[in-house]
């Protein structure tokens, strides 16, 4: 019986085979479902085609505020980069905990551990995944300087796997590049983040999608689509045995989105395309880009742009500070409550700094809070208080002392 690896490489061939046009658009769109369920198979444990580490990541504890990976090929430069973030920056690096009053017991006992990667010039000098913290704007985020990956690693290559798993945890990726190999790197490098459900900034469809018992399929699209018809839909649902369900397009989708919902698990994620040894390149070859989107030039050994890097890290996390005024004294610009932008009502913040502390408000909290907002939490008693919302020169209040 062929390996599913042998069936993936089956339809690959037979997808590139396959000229792309009308008449074939519900057949590749069999086969890209396919392709979807024969990964997935791959990827769950217990299966025997894949071997390997399974979808098991690295036992690395999560810290911090946010999670930042450092993916691509061996020796294009992610431990150097780490150490040079981690180091570089030390007001807001692992010393700025040990000299500040306030260590969080567990930041110390990790900064005790802590572990600098190995830099050489030969390819897999990292075999695990070491993690860094650095406190940028406040916010604790964590870096985790990953082993190289080759092509296949989705597959079960290498450590590949275990890398990806690992990816699939952080809040932003870093597809690190070397600026003197060739440009396709990147191309393979996504290709094998996409083959383990990882979506690089892209939005989640925008489609609905609800099975039902009766009915057939029903499929509408509110805007003109060029990539899905009918027949390419049914196809697809066919091979899901879904043969009742509406779908409703909100927007111009592909196969592969539509595959991407009924399959449910991807992962949306930010992602910058660090290119490294910028000091490799003319300044001709450094001006086209840096016009890329998404792209970040480097030189992690000479540090060049490492806090436009940060800067962009820090953009693409998105995140939301929120100072705390203790009574009577000034608000704590220091350290702020840090929230993801798509998280950040008052119940979210209140979630944040304390779970009983939720029990205790009544108003407020569906409001949104801003970047860089100050909330006064005036705690009486341990009775029901509730709050009054003041808004005052971009300073939220949660005036709760009458009650
Ligand atoms: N010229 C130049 N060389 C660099 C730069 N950054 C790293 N290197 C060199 O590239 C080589 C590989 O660096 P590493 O940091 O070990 O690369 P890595 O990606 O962690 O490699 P693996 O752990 O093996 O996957 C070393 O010889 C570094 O000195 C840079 O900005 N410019
Ligand atoms: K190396
Ligand atoms: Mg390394």
């Amino acid at each position: 019986m062929a390996t599913v690896m042998q069936k993936i490489k089956d339809i690959e061939d037979e997808m590139a085979r396959t000229q792309k046009n009308k008449a074939t658009a519900h057949h590749l769109g069999l086969l890209k479902a396919k392709l979807a369920k024969l990964r997935r198979e791959l990827l769950e444990p217990s299966t025997k085609g894949g071997g390997g580490a399974g979808g098991q990541g690295f036992d690395v504890t999560k810290s911090g505020d946010a999670r930042v990976g450092l993916v691509g090929f061996p020796s294009v430069g992610k431990s150097t980069l780490l150490n040079k973030l981690t180091g570089t920056f030390s007001e807001f690096s692992v010393n700025y905990y040990i000299k500040a009053p306030m260590v969080p017991p567990h930041y110390l006992k990790c900064l005790q551990k802590r572990r600098f990667p190995k830099v050489a010039s030969y390819e897999f000098t990292t075999l695990t995944c070491i993690p860094g913290v650095i406190v940028y704007r406040g916010a604790k985020i964590q870096l985790l300087d990953l082993p190289g990956i080759i092509e296949g690693a989705k597959d079960g290559k290498g450590r590949g796997r275990q890398v990806i798993s690992t990816a699939r945890t952080c809040n932003c990726i870093l597809i690190v590049l070397d600026a003197i190999k060739p440009i396709t790197h990147k191309r393979l490098i996504e290709k094998e983040l996409e083959g383990f459900g990882i979506r690089l900034n892209k939005e989640p469809p925008n489609l609905t999608f609800r099975k039902k018992d009766k009915g057939g399929i029903n499929f509408t699209s509110t805007v003109a689509n060029t990539h899905l018809d009918l027949d390419t839909v049914k196809a697809i649902c066919s091979e899901y045995r879904i043969h009742n369900a509406d779908i409703t397009l909100r927007y111009d989708a592909s196969a592969d989105d539509l595959i991407d919902v009924i399959e449910g698990s991807r992962i949306y994620m930010p992602c910058i395309y660090v290119v490294n040894k910028i000091d490799q390149i003319t300044l001709e070859e450094l001006e086209i880009l840096d016009k890329l989107p998404h792209y970040c030039p480097v030189s992690a050994h000479l540090e060049w742009n490492l806090d436009g890097l940060l800067e962009k890290v820090w953009e693409y996390l998105d995140l939301t500070r929120i100072y705390t005024k203790p009574k009577g004294m000034n608000p704590d610009y220091e350290d702020p409550v840090i929230l993801s932008s798509k998280k950040r009502t008052v119940e979210d913040f209140c979630e944040r700094i304390h779970k009983d502390m939720l029990k205790q408000f009544k108003y407020a909290l569906e409001h949104e809070l801003e970047d860089e907002d100050v909330v006064q939490i005036i705690k009486k008693g341990f009775c029901g208080v509730s709050g009054d919302l003041l808004v005052h020169n971009g300073v939220v209040c949660y005036n709760l002392e009458k009650f």
